[in-house]
C-alpha cells in the first residue's frame, strides 16, 4: 500500500483518487477551495442557478462505470445554431434527424452523412490509440499505443479543422459548424487539428446529457463515492511545494507550513503551476508557453424574467466573420469585437434553475487568456456589447433583466489557478499540439499529471479518462518497483 497525495480536487484529481483508493492506497487529497469539483461549479443568486463550468455532459458511461449513479437527462436536441444571415440549424441526438435538418437548410445531408461517418472513424481510431494510454511527451507514444498506419489516417493527420470542414462542405453555415467544435478544447480551428472533428460523433454516438440539479451534481456524488473508498479529503488545502529529490517525489508542503510525506503525488492542479512554482522546472514550462495558452472565457450570468417562446437549451449565436473573431482571440489577444455566444438555459429542462415564471441565461463567449485589465474596454461595457450584438440577432434581454452577474478569465485564473485563466492549459495549435502537451508521468519517479491540462486533454470526459490513465499508470508503475 502507498501513501498517495492527489493535489487538486478537479473531476481528473477526483476520478484518480478514488481509483487508487479502491486499489488499497492510502489516499489524501487536498483542495484549496472550500468545496471539490474545480471548473464543475455552480453560482447562485436569487433563486438562480448558473453552471459557470461545463453544461453538457457527453460520454456518461465514463462515470456510470466508477459507481456514479445521477437520473440523467438525454437531451433531444443538442444545440441550435443561429447564422449570421438568420438561419438556424438544429443538431439533434439522432444522426438522421440531423441530415435531414442539414438538407434541409443547405441541401447537403449526403456530406454531412460523410462527414459524421469520417467523425466516427476518427473516433474510433482515437479511442483506441490516443486516448487509452498515457502521453509522456514524446510522439513515440502512439506507436507505443500500437496505433497502425490506418488510424493515422483516420484522424487527417497534417490538416486543420477548418481545412477538414471545407473538404466536406460547401455551404460556410456548414463550415462554421465544424469549425466551433475546436472551441471544446479551447483552441482556433484555423489552426487546431481535424482530429476534434470526432466530436460530433460521440454527440450523436452517444448523446448529449443533462445533470437535473445542474451538472455539479456529478461532483457532489463523486464526492460521496471519495468518502466511501476511504480518501480523506482536506478542503481549503492548499499545497505550495511538492517535495522531490533527484530521483523521485517525496511529499508536498502546504500553505500552512506543514510537510506531508508521500511515496505518489498526483496533480490536477494546472500543468503550468506544477512547473511554475510547485516543482519549478524552466524547460517544462517553456514547452507549455510555446503551446500558447487556450481560451478562457467570459461568462455573464442573467436572472431573466419571463419565459422565452422555443428557446432551446444550448444554443449557438455566430458572429459574422469567424476568421476574425478567433484572430481577435489568439492574435490581437483582445475580446472579439463581434462575439460568438453560446447560450445555455437549464431551466428549459429544470425547474429547480429558476423561480418560476424566469429563466438563467449563460451566456459565454470564448476570449482570450490573459488579464482582463488590459482589454480595450471594462469587462461591463463588454458586457453590453455582447447584450446589444445579441439583441440585433433575436435575443433582445432589454426590459428582462432582473440582473445580470460577470464572470472575467481573471475569476478563473483566482479561483482555480488557471493559467491566466485558460480553460484547458495549452492550446491546440498544430497538427502536433496533442502530442506536445504535458504528459501523464512528471520528471522524478512517483509524480503524475491528472487533469484538463494534461493529456488527454480537457473536458469532463478527457479529465476522466486522464484519472484513470493515471491511476493505471500509478499501479503499474508500483508492480514494477517492489522487491
Ligand atoms: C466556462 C466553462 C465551460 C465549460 N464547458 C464544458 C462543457 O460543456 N462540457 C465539458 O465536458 N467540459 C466543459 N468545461 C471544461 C471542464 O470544466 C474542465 O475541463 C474540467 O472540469 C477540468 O477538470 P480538471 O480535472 O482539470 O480540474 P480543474 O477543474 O481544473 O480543478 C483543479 C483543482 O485544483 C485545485 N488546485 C489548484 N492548485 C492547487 C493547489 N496548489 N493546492 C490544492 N488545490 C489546488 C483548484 O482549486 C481546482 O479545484 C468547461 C469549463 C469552463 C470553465
Amino acid at each position: 500500500m502507498a501513501g498517495v497525495i492527489v493535489v487538486g480536487g478537479g473531476v481528473g484529481g477526483m476520478v484518480a483518487a478514488l481509483l487508487l483508493a479502491r486499489d488499497g492506497h492510502d489516499v489524501r487529497l487536498y483542495e484549496r477551495l472550500p468545496r471539490l469539483g474545480g471548473k464543475l461549479a455552480e453560482h447562485r443568486r436569487d433563486g438562480f442557478t448558473f453552471s459557470i463550468g461545463p453544461s453538457l455532459l457527453t460520454l456518461p458511461g465514463l462515470f456510470r462505470d466508477l459507481g456514479v449513479d445521477l437520473g440523467l437527462l438525454e437531451l433531444d436536441e443538442l444545440c441550435r445554431y443561429r447564422f449570421p444571415d438568420g438561419s438556424t440549424l438544429p443538431a439533434y441526438r439522432d444522426a438522421d434527424r440531423t441530415e435531414a435538418a442539414v438538407e434541409r437548410l443547405t441541401g447537403e445531408g449526403r456530406n454531412w452523412r460523410a462527414f459524421h461517418r469520417w467523425a466516427e472513424g476518427c473516433l474510433e481510431a482515437s479511442m483506441r490509440t490516443f486516448f487509452a494510454g498515457p502521453l509522456t511527451g514524446s510522439v513515440r507514444d502512439l506507436a507505443a499505443s500500437g496505433a497502425r498506419p490506418k488510424d493515422l489516417l483516420a484522424v487527417a493527420p497534417g490538416r486543420t479543422l477548418d481545412a477538414l470542414a471545407r473538404r466536406f462542405f460547401r455551404d460556410p453555415r456548414l463550415r462554421r459548424y465544424v469549425d466551433r467544435y475546436a472551441t471544446y478544447a479551447g483552441s482556433n480551428p484555423y489552426r487546431a487539428p481535424a482530429a476534434l472533428g470526432c466530436i460530433p460523433a460521440i454527440e450523436h454516438g452517444d448523446g448529449g446529457w443533462y445533470v437535473p440539479g445542474g451538472l455539479p451534481r456529478l461532483a457532489d456524488a463523486l464526492a460521496v463515492l471519495l468518502d466511501k473508498a476511504g480518501v480523506e479529503v482536506r478542503l481549503g488545502g492548499e499545497v505550495a511545494a511538492v517535495l522531490a529529490d533527484r530521483e523521485r517525489v517525496r511529499g508536498v508542503r502546504l500553505a500552512n507550513g506543514e510537510t506531508v510525506a508521500a511515496d505518489v503525488v498526483v496533480v490536477n492542479a494546472d500543468a503550468a503551476a506544477l512547473y511554475g512554482r510547485l516543482l519549478p522546472d524552466r524547460a517544462r514550462l517553456r514547452r507549455i508557453a510555446r503551446l500558447g495558452p487556450s481560451s478562457s472565457a467570459f461568462l455573464l450570468l442573467a436572472g431573466v424574467e419571463g419565459r422565452t417562446e422555443g428557446l432551446p437549451h444550448h444554443s449557438i449565436v455566430f458572429s459574422a466573420d469567424y476568421r476574425r473573431e478567433f484572430a481577435d482571440i489568439f492574435d490581437r489577444r483582445r475580446p472579439p469585437e463581434d462575439p460568438t455566444v453560446y447560450i445555455g438555459c437549464s431551466a428549459v429542462h429544470d425547474p429547480t434553475q429558476a423561480p418560476d415564471g424566469a429563466e438563467n441565461w449563460v451566456m459565454l463567449v470564448n476570449v482570450p487568456a490573459g488579464d482582463p485589465s488590459r482589454w480595450p474596454l471594462t469587462p461591463r461595457a463588454y458586457g453590453d456589447l455582447v447584450l446589444e450584438r445579441l439583441a440585433g440577432r433575436g435575443h433582445d434581454l432589454s426590459g428582462r433583466l432582473r440582473f445580470l452577474d460577470l464572470l472575467t478569465p481573471a475569476d478563473l485564473r483566482d479561483r482555480y489557478g488557471a493559467w491566466g485563466g485558460a480553460i484547458y492549459g495549452g492550446a491546440y495549435g498544430g497538427p502536433l499540439a496533442p502530442f506536445r502537451r504535458p504528459g501523464n508521468r512528471g520528471p522524478r519517479r512517483g509524480l503524475y499529471l491528472a487533469g484538463g491540462s494534461a493529456h488527454p486533454g480537457g473536458g469532463l470526459p478527457l479529465v476522466a479518462m486522464g484519472g484513470r490513465i493515471v491511476a493505471d499508470l500509478v499501479k503499474a508503475d508500483l508492480r514494477r518497483s517492489r522487491p
